[in-house]
């Protein structure tokens, strides 16, 4: 009511200074948009299904890992990195679980045991924070060697280039360690992506489906969280950053998890970035 009758003075102002009121209200009507705009400071990814395919990490990424790691436990069992993943490995609540299930009585810790665990956790596409990490240092390897090269979508180093030049930070959040993040942009088929992103975080913050992860990030990132915009394939993840008051929107790339009608209307759904580009720093 007060926002109509500061509009009608405006107007009668307007009017009285010359302005037509065609004008007038092409003026208001982009000033009312600019103001819906959301408020934005970081635009925050998720990397399977968001900027990279399920199908690369699944394909590609898991088995290369699946196939590496008895080489890699044997040539660096003694090392201080190996012996701290081993024993946050042996803590975690499946590996009393999956070892109840095996028919040996055996008592040895070995690279054997050991690599057999790690390919049970990789088979149930467990997201287990020192899985995660040995990951990483067996993809590094791999990246290294050239037998690896980070998939991005084609409209991910565009929207990346976008938002940095807009005055937005970029930042990640996957369950796939803070090195392997880095190791997937800075080796992407699109060359090295890592330069646009100023922030990772990974389980060690917290798991994906919990608010209080992006909470901690929102801290983290020194902005409140209305400022950011998590962008995701997972209804769930979404859920919890937006309860944390993110905004969100869902990915629907090729070969992600179909989303239910409730969800569909929900999130607002998006296909690529390429809608995204024009986001601003506000
Ligand atoms: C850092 S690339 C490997 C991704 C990965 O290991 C994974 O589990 C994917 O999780 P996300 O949270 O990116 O969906
Ligand atoms: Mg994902």
């Amino acid at each position: 009511m007060r926002c109509s009758m500061i509009t009608v003075v405006v107007a009668a102002a307007a009017v009285a200074a010359g302005i037509d009121l065609l004008t007038f209200h092409f003026v208001l009507f982009k000033s009312t948009m600019t103001a819906a705009q959301p408020s934005l400071n970081v635009v925050l990814v998720d990397i399977e299904g968001t900027t990279t395919s399920i199908s690369f990490v699944h394909d590609v990424l898991f088995p290369y890992a699946k196939e590496n790691v008895q080489q890699y436990l044997q040539e660096t069992w003694n090392s201080d990195a190996t012996k701290d993943i081993v024993q946050d490995l042996q803590q975690t609540p499946q590996f009393a679980e999956w070892r109840s299930t095996l028919n040996s009585s055996m008592d040895t810790i070995d690279e054997p045991l050991i690599t057999d665990f790690v390919r049970y956790l990789i088979d149930k596409d467990l997201k287990v924070t020192p899985l995660k990490t040995l990951q990483g240092l067996i993809w590094a390897r791999g990246y290294a060697a050239g037998q690896l090269k980070g998939h991005v979508y084609e409209d991910v180093p565009a929207a990346f280039e976008a938002w940095r030049n807009a005055g937005l930070r970029v930042a990640v959040y996957s369950s796939g360690s803070v090195a392997a993040q880095k190791l997937i942009f800075h080796h992407s088929i699109a060359g090295d992506l890592l330069r646009h992103i100023s922030a990772h975080f990974d389980t060690h913050v917290g798991h994906k489906q919990q608010t209080e992860s992006y909470t901690k990030i929102a801290e983290a990132l020194q902005v409140p969280p209305e400022k950011v915009i998590f962008l995701t394939d997972v209804a769930g993840e979404a859920d919890a950053a937006r309860a944390a008051g993110m905004q969100t929107r869902i990915l629907q790339r090729p070969g992600n998890a179909a989303l239910s009608e409730d969800q569909k209307s929900t999130y607002q759904l998006i296909e690529d970035f390429t809608s995204l580009q024009t986001l601003q720093l506000s």
